[in-house]
């Protein structure tokens, strides 16, 4: 929970989105909850300084990353992760009062929603249309606000009843484990500490287009015995077929393994962008492999520099 004064949170809106959740696990009553049309709004407004946090979905159990998320993060300013969240998802197929199931030929909701279900709608209405929304919530406001080309909405359970909509199904899933994380992004500061189950989340590029690059930057992380959480490729956007990787790696920067993997990678890509170390959400302690302790790369570095004459404390 952050509770530090009068903090403001941007997060992707309307009130009762799946990201709203997100926002109240970290943002205490005293806050102000900013709601924003989409995520690079949101974003922005941190960059710009008119929030001190924005919350935005980063990846989804069923349907993988938010792009707007991963290539909004690393376009302008420098923005840093600061936390991450995990919210069960489920959904309710909300109705204005009065619709049947057999009235229903058009559904609103996020596309990120609807990927998520697509075969229980198959399963149960046929064919309907999904009309895209901006979010969840916002296919549930805009629903509710009267007449609309569409008769349904997707939207998280309670968020039906806040807009004033029945529900005709509580548990509209193809997968009823799915979650979806969401981050904290702030300005570069101060890092999270260091608790010992910590990601750091990168976005780098590739050495060069030869075989082996990517092996390359892989081997920045195994050698250093760093397990990746995610990896998954972005287009870089100049010219076709030219990709960077958004990177969640076990560790916090100020572990020496992490460290090393930073050098490593810098000596090797024409590119890193550090997008901040922060606790996980599963809590999960990162135990490292043998070799790749603090005090492992501490002594090692000690021996050198007493192979060099240097005198210089060796810990292990
Ligand atoms: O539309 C919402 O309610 C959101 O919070 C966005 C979002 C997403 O981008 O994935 C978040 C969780 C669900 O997976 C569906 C949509």
């Amino acid at each position: 929970m952050v509770s530090d004064g009068h903090l403001r949170f941007s997060f992707l809106g309307p009130r009762g989105t799946f990201c709203h959740a997100a926002v109240t696990q970290v943002a205490d009553q005293s806050a102000e909850l900013i709601p924003a049309l989409d995520v690079p709004s949101a974003l922005k407004m941190a960059r710009e300084g008119e929030v001190d946090y924005a919350v935005v979905p980063i990846e989804n159990s069923v349907e993988g990353g938010v792009n707007a998320t991963l290539d909004t993060l690393t376009h302008g300013k420098p923005l840093e992760i600061k936390a991450e969240m995990l919210v069960p998802i489920r959904f309710a197929l909300a109705v204005r009062p009065g619709t049947t199931i057999s009235d229903i030929h058009r559904i609103a909701t996020h596309p990120h929603a609807w990927a998520q279900c697509r075969g229980w709608i198959t399963d149960h209405l046929g064919d309907v249309i999904h009309v895209p929304a901006t979010s969840t919530a916002a296919g549930a406001e805009i629903l509710a606000s009267g007449s609309t080309d569409f008769e349904a909405a997707l939207c998280p359970v309670p968020t039906a009843a806040e807009y004033g909509l029945d529900i005709l199904s509580d548990d509209v899933a193809d997968n009823k484990n799915a979650v979806t994380r969401f981050i904290m992004a702030a300005v570069p500061g101060r890092q999270p500490e260091r608790t010992g189950a910590d990601k750091t989340t990168l976005m780098v590029q590739l050495p060069s287009d030869e075989a082996g690059a990517l092996l390359t930057m892989l081997e920045q992380f195994s050698a250093r015995g760093v397990n990746l959480s995610r990896i998954e490729s972005r287009p870089i956007g100049d010219l076709m077929g030219r990709y960077a990787f958004s990177i969640d790696a076990e560790g916090h920067i100020e572990d020496e393994r992490i460290q090393a993997v930073l050098v490593g990678l810098h000596r090797v890509c024409p590119s890193v962008i550090f997008l901040g170390s922060y606790p996980s959400a599963s809590g999960e302690r990162v135990r490292p492999q043998p070799g790749t302790a603090d005090s492992d790369f501490i002594s090692a570095r000690g021996w050198v520099a007493g192979l060099l004459g240097h005198n210089v404390e060796i810990f292990d």
